[in-house]
């Protein structure tokens, strides 16, 4: 049972190298094959671009301010004079996103755009990497690294001399383009953890790392905790937790170097968490909090602060949330009595950065990047030396898991490290945070998604054959071990369940919507708690008619006969090259099913007829094309929401409608076959499920399938389309 370490980091290495490769592959072939034009419209550029505007922003980097370029933008209503700032034109609808690793570079003269293969990559050498840091009507902000391989950033395309010979005068003259590219710097922050487990020796594991390699076996935890000395009498914070949420802590702060918090939809994991966080800090232990995303992090920090504990958030702060921006590390350290002695370089940077700005003449410019260059290394100095004395004093420190690998961290040391969502991350990006603790609570949920997968190790679909021939002729890989495989799924899998506990009560769902999931995944444990077991569409805190969509917690409109056939990407018209660029890419052999999308339109209205609100309203579905199909409906119901399976997880509405697409003679259900994607949809809900799918083909699928499908046939409202009043609708 136990695992060799050396074996288990070396195969993490050549599985985290695949999954890079197919990131890239799939980046770049986006941005290689299809012209920025195209790029544009399918969300993940924005063209036509100038520099508005330049600055010192947080953490010493150079802000872009990017608006649509005067000269192009159809819609301006301003002069045509290029003055910064004078970008007033709205950008087009895009869909880059604040956090999100963009590629800043020059546009082809010549109006070169429309053309295929233009600009970017290693090939055109040009461009300077970046974090989006503002997304707004007529504006983004990029933050763009400039920092010279060292510290935490940087070393990705485009140089440092590159870097800024694209910046130096590019304030309302050069026309630039923004695109989305890979991130790399999660995976070397993996890779780098990787390599030092692979070369730790035998006599160098502790306890801890004993215990996660099942070298060792957990030390026992006795199975009451409410007699022990230790954690029976425990003052709680929050006295209205309930029984298994208490449980859980107890277990938490008894267990000696590993416990699982299983927290199946809906159960208040955050909530447990952020007991057991004050609780560590009552026993004056520090304590590390990660999470995959920032968003799970965030979460955490605004929920923490109101209990007024000194805690310090790690991370770029483009990328935090605006209420979690006073405990980021960058503020305190620009308002603290350490940060004081920072200021100072800060004021004499922003003064230079003010200054290229009124600069024309070459030479001078050049002399200012030099300055520049001096000071931005002075001010990462007294930065770093800041940093450390705040970092080691304080007692909760906050980061997602690869930002626990900067620099930041360097060397430090923590009692427990938490990590939330356990089940959605990468182990490997588990270590991060990991190699720095002695005992780590886990928490997340097995039987919802595993974090999602590029390369071609696991048996899903998508990826690229060079990820999986990269992995394939690696010598030493762990047979069978993939990186789908989560530090969760594997912990639980060594040590058996005495190492978790289980939230059992559920604050989201009516009681029947929880039922399928908790007998079928759950063993049965989950219980409906008393606010919301029986809570319908029609008691929604606004005026909502009786009827027979809102006072019915699940309905399950049955589309088999044959007559709604699924349709292929494939099977549509070979159009032009946006479409491709569609197929392709976006999509790939995504399936969509138009009758579908009919019944769900119709359903919808009946809602937002009955009085319901749009923006209680989410479709969601397997399929992004069948995403496609449906988005009209955002223009008939502003405010609905739409999204993938996928996506959606770890969010509730009052009224989620599923549509499954699946339908055809062969009972092919693809990935619609995991029982985890399956649960996730069905759990989103809070008063309303309503399943559109053909119960004929979906049956086929896998037992897990049969059974949802004749719950449904028994317990559900169940209805069949009316084509007449269909043909009607449409
Ligand atoms: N003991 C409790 N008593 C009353 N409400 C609770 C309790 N625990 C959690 N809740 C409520 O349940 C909801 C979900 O809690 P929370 O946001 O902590 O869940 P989560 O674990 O982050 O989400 P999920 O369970 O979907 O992963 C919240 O509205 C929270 O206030």
């Amino acid at each position: 049972m136990a695992v060799n370490v050396q074996e288990f980091a070396q195969t993490q290495i050549s599985l985290l190298a695949s999954e890079l490769a197919a990131e890239i592959a799939e980046s770049s072939a986006l941005v290689s094959l299809h012209s920025p034009t195209a790029l544009q419209r399918a969300g993940v550029a924005l063209t036509n671009l100038t520099v508005a505007a330049q600055r010192t922003g947080l953490g010493g980097k150079t802000v872009l301010e990017l608006g649509p370029d005067p000269a192009t933008a159809s819609s301006s209503s301003s002069s045509s004079s290029s003055s910064a700032g004078g970008a007033t034109a709205d950008l087009p609808e895009h869909g880059i996103r604040v956090g999100d690793i963009v590629l800043v570079a020059e546009q082809p003269a010549g109006g070169g755009v429309g053309k295929k293969k233009t600009v970017v990559g290693k090939e055109a050498g040009g461009g300077v990497k970046g974090v989006v840091t503002r997304v707004g009507r007529a504006v983004v902000g990029v933050a763009v690294e400039e920092r010279d391989g060292s510290g935490s950033g940087g070393g990705g395309a485009g140089g440092k001399e590159e870097g800024e010979g694209l910046l130096a005068g590019v304030v309302g003259e050069k026309r630039v383009w923004i695109v989305k590219v890979a991130d790399d710097v999660t995976f070397r922050r993996m890779n780098a953890t990787m390599e030092r487990l692979a070369k730790m020796e035998e006599r160098e594991y502790s306890a801890f790392v004993r215990v996660l390699f099942g070298l060792s076996s957990p030390s026992p935890v006795p199975a009451d905790l409410t007699q022990d000395e230790e954690v029976g009498e425990i003052e709680w914070v929050d006295p209205t937790l309930n029984d298994s949420q208490k449980d859980a802590i107890r277990f938490a702060l008894a267990s000696r170097e590993i416990g699982l918090i299983h927290g199946p939809p809906g159960t208040g994991k955050t909530h447990t968490l952020i007991e057991l966080i004050l609780q560590l800090l009552k026993r004056n232990l520090r304590v590390l909090v990660c999470g995959p995303s920032n968003i799970s992090v965030d979460n955490i920090v605004e929920r923490l602060a109101p209990h007024k504990v000194p805690l310090i958030r790690l991370g770029h702060p483009a990328r935090l949330l605006p209420s979690v921006l006073n405990h980021s590390l960058d503020v305190l350290t620009r308002t603290s009595e350490a940060g004081a002695i920072v200021k100072d370089v800060r004021a004499e940077m922003d003064a230079k950065q003010a200054s290229i700005r009124k600069t024309r003449n070459g030479r001078e410019r050049r002399a200012i990047y030099a300055d520049l260059k001096e000071l931005r290394k002075e001010y990462r100095e007294r930065e770093r030396r800041c940093v450390s004395s705040l970092v080691a004093g304080s007692k909760v420190v906050l980061a997602t898991l690869h930002g626990a690998g900067g620099f930041q961290l360097r060397g430090e040391q923590f009692d427990v490290v938490i990590i939330d969502e356990a089940s959605q991350a990468l182990e490997a990006q588990c270590w991060v945070p990991l190699l720095a603790a002695s005992k780590a609570i886990c928490a997340g949920d097995h039987l919802q998604l595993p974090p999602t997968i590029k390369s071609l190790n696991l048996k899903g679909k998508g990826g690229s054959k060079k990820g999986k021939d990269a992995a394939a002729g690696t010598e030493g890989v762990v047979k069978g071990a993939t990186l789908e495989t989560t530090l969760f799924d594997r912990l639980l899998k060594l040590h058996g369940p005495s190492i978790k506990r289980m939230l059992t009560t559920q604050y989201r769902m009516h009681e029947n919507i929880m039922r399928f999931p908790s007998d079928e995944l759950y063993e049965g444990k989950l219980i409906a708690a008393e606010a919301v077991k029986a809570r319908l569409l029609k008691d929604l805190p606004y005026e909502v008619d009786d009827t027979d969509d809102t006072t019915e917690p699940v309905i399950f409109i049955d589309t088999q006969g044959g007559d709604f056939l699924e349709k292929n990407e494939d099977d549509q018209d070979a159009g032009g090259g946006s479409k491709k660029l569609t197929k392709s890419s976006l999509y790939g052999d995504s399936k969509s099913n138009e009758m579908e999308a009919a019944l769900v339109r119709q359903h919808v209205r009946s809602l937002v007829d009955a009085g319901v609100k749009p923006e209680d309203i989410a479709v969601v579905t397997p399929y992004n094309a069948q995403l496609a199909v449906l988005a009209p409906l955002k223009e008939s119901f502003p405010g609905i929401e739409l999204g993938s399976v996928d996506g959606f997880q770890g969010r509730e509405k009052e009224a989620v409608i599923v549509s499954l697409v699946r339908s055809n003679a062969d009972g092919e259900v693809g990935f619609l076959g995991e029982k985890r994607r399956l649960n996730v949809a069905m759990t989103r809900p809070k008063r309303s499920l309503t399943v559109i799918g053909d119960s004929e083909t979906v049956k086929k699928g896998s037992k897990f399938l049969k059974d949802w499908m004749d719950f449904l046939e028994e317990n559900a409202d169940l209805r069949y389309p009316d084509l007449a009043s269909l043909a009607q609708d449409a």
